[in-house]
């Protein structure tokens, strides 16, 4: 197969959606790989090092996909992005269409077959295309939320784990899966007075019995969530329905009584984002600020490390992308479930049931399309 890779453009994106050795991979197999020039270069993935592995360098992105069968990205195609895809071609990416009506009408238009990283599902369960990027932006959003509680980003002034004598700060994680847990690693490593809130009493009572009385669990009851909202100074949003958009659980009103200088970061804002006061933000222009209380709602926050991003992301796309280029979507999705659950648009049709819901469109089961 012929697989493209173009360079990203969504604002301060730095990954790329193959490194050398990926490319090497697909080489081996007998694969051609374009690869649009600079693609890595920010990031120490030099053009050499892609011809080296046996990439052919183009220079610019509509060649690549015109000479590409599968393009390979990391995030949603762009508008320029959309109308350069064509019918039958295969877009192997992160897509995030629930709260995107835009995009998804223009992949609709497009009758190319658009495979998201986040909704491919694990033989373990859980969502293994997802988890290295929540893995980052959770860890990150303790670094972003501490950064922006200080005075000079518009925050209240107050130090993480505080100091002798003075009492630290409180976290509230909404969201006790990868984001979650990451944050949480961060946060009680920084000596933060932690409280993490899920639906899911079965992965409280995991994280009880690795955090003990570090942390405090909460079943996540709108009592709950208002309660600890309130007292608290950092809020992360880390809650996910698979393919769904978030529910927006922290209301309004809730914002308007939170304390002045808090900060809340919304990683869950590439779902349309779990505040009903957030709205996506950018790498250049991170923050707003709702009734004194600062938003930070990147949308897409392992950007920022993208060196570290790009591996990670790449060890978990490879094997499918590597099925995708052997047998073609139809036979590797006849032979990979996981794989077939990460279908959402096909030849203009909503193929992910929770994006057709979110959207009010028809659905459309991938198994009549294979
Ligand atoms: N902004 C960014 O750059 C990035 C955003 N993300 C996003 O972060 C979000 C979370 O991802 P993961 O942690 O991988 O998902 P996950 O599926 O591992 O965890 C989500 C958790 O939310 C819980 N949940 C659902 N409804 C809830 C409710 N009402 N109250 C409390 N908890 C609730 C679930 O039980 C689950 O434990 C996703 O939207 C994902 O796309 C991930 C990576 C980067
Ligand atoms: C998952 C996602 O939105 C990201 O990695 O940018
Ligand atoms: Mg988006």
């Amino acid at each position: 197969m012929r697989v493209g890779v173009p360079k990203e453009i969504k604002n301060h994106e730095y990954r790329v959606g193959l490194t050398p050795a990926s490319v090497r991979e697909f080489a081996a197999r007998g694969h051609e790989v374009f690869v649009q020039s600079g693609a890595g270069a920010s990031i120490g993935l030099a053009d050499e090092h892609y011809a080296a592995a046996g990439a052919t360098l183009l220079k610019d992105a509509a060649e690549v996909c015109a000479r590409a069968e599968m393009i390979v990205k990391v995030k949603e195609p762009q508008p320029a992005e959309c109308a350069m895809l064509r019918e039958g071609q295969i877009l192997y990416t992160y897509l995030h269409l629930a709260p995107d009506p835009e995009q998804t009408d223009a992949l609709l238009r497009s009758g190319a077959i658009c495979i998201a990283y986040e909704t491919i599902t694990g033989p373990q369960g859980g969502l293994p295309l997802l988890a290295p990027m929540s893995e980052v932006a959770g860890r990150m959003s303790i670094q972003a939320g501490a950064a922006h509680l200080e005075k000079s980003k518009g925050g209240m002034g107050v130090l993480l784990g505080g100091v002798p004598g003075v009492e630290p700060a409180h976290v509230l994680i909404i969201g006790a899966g990868v984001v979650g847990t990451h944050a949480l690693q961060m946060a009680v490593g920084l000596g933060a007075r932690v409280t993490v809130l899920d639906k899911n009493v079965e992965r409280l009572r995991q994280l009880d019995l690795v955090f003990g009385n570090r942390i405090k669990t909460l079943y996540s009851s709108a009592q709950a969530l208002e309660e600890k909202v309130l007292e608290s100074d950092l809020v992360i949003g880390g809650v996910l329905i698979p393919g769904a958009a978030a529910p927006k659980l922290v209301t309004r009103p809730m914002v308007r009584c939170m304390k002045k200088g808090a900060v809340l970061v919304d990683v869950a804002i590439d779902q349309g984002g779990c505040f009903e006061t957030s709205h996506a933000t950018t790498h250049a222009e991170p923050t707003f600020v709702v009734d004194d209380v600062v938003h930070y709602c990147v949308a897409n926050m392992p950007g920022a490390v993208a060196r570290t991003s790009t591996f990670a992301l790449n060890n978990a796309t490879i094997g499918h992308g590597l099925a995708l280029a052997d047998l073609g979507w139809q036979q590797a999705m006849r032979e990979s479930p996981h794989l077939k659950a990460g279908l959402n648009v096909a030849a203009g049709k909503v193929t992910c049931a929770p994006v057709a819901a979110a959207l009010n469109l028809p659905m459309t089961h991938a198994d009549t399309l294979l």
